[in-house]
């Protein structure tokens, strides 16, 4: 068990069928920490570096293509093994083959436009977040005012 953040991209494919808040909604109700979130639109430039395991195939200039259809909605979660959790719900890449209940099974048809970008392991979502946020655009809930909502019985609340 790990504190962890980790790294998910609304894609274009989420933002052009107003999907944000229900996939955002998932993760707060599952008890994920927003620590950041921001629209911005990527380049060419940045998905080279962030799809480089792709550039030897085919459909490598179609994806990048797809991703700069209009622009994303970048978020960091945190929280323990919030990696392989994020994962877990974002389902199979192919949405035809993602099980109902992930979110790429419950939104979407397609390999390509599969609603979600999510980090894969913990060592990904380390330079995947650093490479989307910089230090000072995320939010350390260890500095939150109002702790006790999530650990009430440590401030003797409860
Ligand atoms: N066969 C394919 N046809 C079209 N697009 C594809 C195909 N395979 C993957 N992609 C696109 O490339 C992205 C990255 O592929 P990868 O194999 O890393 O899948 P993933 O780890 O499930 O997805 P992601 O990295 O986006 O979370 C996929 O999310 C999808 O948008």
């Amino acid at each position: 068990m790990s504190l962890e953040k980790t790294l998910v991209i609304l894609k274009p494919s989420a933002v052009q069928r107003g999907l944000i808040g229900e996939v955002t909604s998932r993760f707060e109700r599952k008890g994920l920490r927003l620590a950041g979130m921001k629209m911005m639109q990527l380049t060419d430039e940045l998905l080279n570096e962030h799809y480089a395991h792709l550039a030897g195939k085919p459909f490598f200039q179609r994806v990048k293509e797809s991703m700069m259809a209009c622009p994303v909605v970048v978020c960091c979660y945190e929280g323990v093994d919030a990696v392989q959790i994020v994962r877990s719900m974002t389902g199979a890449t192919n949405g035809r083959v993602a099980i109902p209940g992930t979110i790429r099974g419950d939104y979407c048809v397609s390999s390509q436009e599969n609603i979600i970008h999510t980090s894969d392991s913990p060592k990904t979502a380390a330079e995947e977040v650093n490479r989307f946020f910089k230090p000072e655009e995320l939010f350390e809930y260890k500095q939150c005012t109002l702790q006790h909502l999530y650990y009430e019985d440590e401030y003797k609340l409860v």
